[in-house]
């Protein structure tokens, strides 16, 4: 068995780019910028005021001073004239600082009458000017590759570039696969269950930028599983739940090879998560990657964020890396672990971090509570509370 590194580097030797697309700034959001954006202008455009008040020189602006009002800039309309000495003119937030100015004394501070204010006697200190340039400059750039976020978007639209090039979303299909499963909706027979998995795998791929095609469950046989591969063509990604251990049922292994799957690795040294496997299908069926999952919910969707998600990310053009990690103390203490890597369901509270008690990869409920992935070393000694641990959130 390989360790999950070794799985994750294997993973990454077999993504493809995708090719990038133009894409409108509000589509932009959750996409991989492809190519570096550079900003054509400052902002702010000009030195401009940061509160509303009174614009004047800043060498006159003594406690008592008073100031003939000659105009008024406000945001989207700016006074074309000049402040002289004495003079002070009018302003509010946003609104470019005439020129002659270099200050704004906020109107709390300033007591009006007519045409003419007098400062009070306590003044603030600062200037309550934004510089030109003081957010960004002109040649300053947003590199790529970079995962957009609300923020950069703002940015962005700031920067006035209506449309940015970003990876293509990958195109991934879902392959269920057991003669035990029905949808949602359906009613089962005595033996059977409900196709689970595919839920959390396709809202967790979507969320990482993928477009998910969720193909029909393939029964436990050979034909079956050959047409649901057919119908993954064209696809980037063809990840198949279930039917990769050992029992007599468990065809997924043997059809995609079948298929041409060329395979890269079968069976990784974790828990939840062991029989894991990832090839490449052949050319004649679209060269899709693909990744066989392990059937127990929690097992495919613990491998859905340790292996698919980062997958997801380099095929969208960020760096090939593992899913983050974070620190966080006990709240609980940690029994030993065994030989494999484990992914323990756990929950990250303002006082510590702690393991659920049940961990079996059957337990979407306990998984459903969880928002953390403990990352338990292989043959990691037990920890006691207050003990620093790292997690996958989830
Ligand atoms: N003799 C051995 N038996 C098993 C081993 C082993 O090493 N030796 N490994 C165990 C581990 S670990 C796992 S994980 C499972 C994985 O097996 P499969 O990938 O073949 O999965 P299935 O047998 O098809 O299903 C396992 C379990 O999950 C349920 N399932 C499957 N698909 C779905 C779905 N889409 N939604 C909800 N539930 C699903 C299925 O009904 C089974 O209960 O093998 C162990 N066995
Ligand atoms: O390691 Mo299997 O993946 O649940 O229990």
């Amino acid at each position: 068995m390989i360790t999950v590194a070794e799985a994750l580097e294997a993973l990454f030797a077999l993504v493809k780019p995708v090719t990038a697309e133009t894409v409108p700034l509000r589509a932009a959001a959750g996409r991989v910028l492809a190519e570096t954006v550079t900003a054509q202008r400052d902002q702010p455009p000009f030195d401009g005021s940061a509160m509303d008040g009174y614009a004047l020189r800043s060498d006159q602006a003594h406690p008592g001073a008073r100031f003939r009002v000659v105009g008024e800039s406000a945001a989207g309309h700016g006074y074309d004239g000049a402040a002289g000495p004495g003079e002070a003119i009018r302003i509010f937030t946003g609104a470019p600082l005439p020129a002659g100015t270099d200050r704004v004394v906020i109107q709390e501070d300033v007591a009006r009458q007519g045409d003419t204010i007098t400062l009070g006697d306590r003044l603030d200190t600062g200037t309550n000017v934004r510089p030109a340039g003081a957010d960004f400059r002109r040649g300053d750039q947003m590199l790529a590759p970079r995962l957009l976020s609300p923020a950069d978007l703002a940015l962005l639209a700031s920067m006035n570039v209506p449309q940015v090039r970003v990876g293509r979303r990958p195109e991934v299909a879902l392959i269920a696969t057991g003669d035990e499963l029905v949808l949602p909706g359906e009613s089962p027979a005595p033996d059977q269950i409900i196709a689970s998995n595919t839920y959390a795998l396709d809202a967790l791929f979507r969320s990482l930028g993928a477009r998910t095609r969720m193909l029909p469950i393939a029964r436990d046989t050979r034909a079956s599983l050959r047409s649901a591969f057919s119908l993954a063509q064209g696809a980037d990604l063809v990840i198949t739940i279930g039917g990769a251990s050992v029992g007599d049922h468990d065809l997924v292994g043997a059809v995609a090879e079948e298929l041409g799957v060329e395979r890269s690795f079968y069976k990784v040294a974790m828990r939840p998560g062991k029989p894991l496997m990832a090839g490449r299908m052949s050319a004649r069926m679209g060269g899709a990657m693909m990744i066989g999952l392990p059937g127990n919910p929690v097992s495919a969707i613990v491998c859905g964020h340790v292996f698919v998600a980062p997958v997801l990310r380099a095929m969208q053009g960020l760096p090939a890396n593992p899913a983050p990690l974070y620190s966080a103390r006990l709240s609980e203490p940690l029994a030993a672990n065994g030989t494999r890597e484990h992914y323990l369901r756990g929950r990250v509270t303002p006082d510590g971090i702690f393991a659920a008690d049940r961990q079996d990869s059957s337990l979407l409920s306990v998984l459903s509570e969880a928002n953390a992935l403990i990352l338990r070393e292989p043959d990691a000694p037990a920890a006691a509370i207050g003990d620093i641990v790292r997690y996958i959130p989830i």
